[in-house]
């Protein structure tokens, strides 16, 4: 298979990174700061990006990064930098030798952050570019709710390999989409879960662990027959899309059931396995830019699962311009069979505000 060893590599350092979000979720206190833009980054996100990162390193030293989190903030922050260095420390997978295949511990508090710092790639339409978001849906973290660890593989700017870990999603592929299902659920349960595709090589879903990868299964989008009984997921925020126009589009197309609201990713991974139908993401600001970051994994994920994505407009995202979508405005993420009247219902909106 192409991009095999990517593909393994990716998805050891996405569940590796899990464990370590994992662990800061337990802990009362999470170090959560505010950034610039006033949204919120934790213990869990920096750690996660630099084992991630240093397993890249590791294996494709002439790799591009573009990651969400940088370490300035850290570097005048000494006592928070400590702390990830605790969690970055403790955190390995428990088998030893998928471990050692990741390159084994960071060394030290200074390559830590020196390794935070490597994801400031200006990304763009050439080479190999890896996208990290290492926390995907902070603010879902922070509550319970959903969240993921995202990577992807660009390749002159076409997304080739992507992978989601979702430690709050139910393993099982046909549980009922709840936005609370990891809330009551352990780990012994079944609760994480690990998508992943490579293009044109279908998408997959697998059980997180805390060693060696499990067994992993194809994903399908499920055919929809009727889109009333659709059911769309929307993200728990108001402030990153429209809930109005959302629900405008939903009663267009005579959907009647509630929107499932998840932070993060999940939205595309719940799509991509059929536990949900449509994900809708229609902006709130016209001037707000996508990060590649929060949909390079996903958009592969669902396409792969047969489905299409493309932004309110009808075009596909477009992951060469930069460490942003400038080129695009919201998501429309649905079976293809579908995406074309799900389009013409949310131009129909939109045009009509
Ligand atoms: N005004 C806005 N419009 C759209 N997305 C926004 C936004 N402000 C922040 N975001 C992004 O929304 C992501 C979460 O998506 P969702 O709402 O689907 O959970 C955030 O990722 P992080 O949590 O990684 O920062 C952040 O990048
Ligand atoms: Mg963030
Ligand atoms: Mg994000
Ligand atoms: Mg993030």
């Amino acid at each position: 298979m192409p991009y095999a060893k990517e593909l393994r590599i990716a998805q050891l350092a996405v569940q590796r990174a899990t464990l370590l979000t994992k662990s800061v979720f337990h802990t009362t206190a999470k170090g959560t700061v505010s950034k610039e833009d006033h949204s919120p980054v934790t213990v869990g996100d920096f750690g996660a990006q630099a084992l991630i990162i240093s397993a890249l390193r590791h294996h494709f030293p002439d790799d591009e990064i573009v990651a969400e989190e940088e370490a300035a903030e850290l570097i005048a922050n000494k006592p928070l930098s400590e702390r990830i260095w605790s969690y970055v420390q403790a955190t390995m997978l428990e088998d030893e030798s998928a471990e050692q295949e990741l390159g084994g511990p960071i060394q030290s508090e200074q390559e830590m952050l020196d390794a935070i710092d490597m994801g400031k790639s200006p990304g763009g339409a050439k080479g190999r570019i890896w996208a990290i978001d290492p926390i995907d849906g902070t603010k879902g973290f922070l509550r319970g709710g959903q969240y993921a660890v995202c990577l992807a593989l660009m390749v002159d700017g076409d997304v080739k390999v992507g992978v989601l870990g979702c430690p709050n999603l139910p393993v099982d592929d046909s549980a009922p989409l709840d936005a609370h299902a990891g809330e009551n659920q352990t780990d012994a349960e079944g609760k994480g879960v690990i998508f992943s595709a490579v293009l044109g090589e279908g998408a997959t879903s697998g059980a997180l662990s805390r060693g060696a990868l499990s067994k992993e299964a194809p994903i399908h989008m499920k055919p929809i027959e009727d889109i009333t009984q659709a059911t769309f997921c929307e993200s728990v925020e108001s402030g990153h899309s429209s809930h109005s126009d959302q629900a405008a589009i939903a009663k267009l197309l005579g959907i009647t059931k509630p929107s499932v609201r998840m932070d993060s990713q999940a939205k595309y991974g719940s799509i991509a396995r059929g536990a949900g139908d449509l994900y809708l993401r229609l902006p709130v600001r016209a001037d707000y830019e996508e990060k590649i970051w929060d949909h390079a994994a996903g958009d592969l994920i669902v396409r792969e699962a047969g489905g299409e994505v493309t932004d309110v407009t009808g075009k596909r995202l477009d992951f060469t311009l930069g460490r942003t979508l400038k080129a695009n405005k919201g998501v429309v993420a649905a079976p293809k069979a579908v995406h074309g009247k799900i389009l013409e219902a949310v131009k129909q909106v939109l045009s009509s505000k």
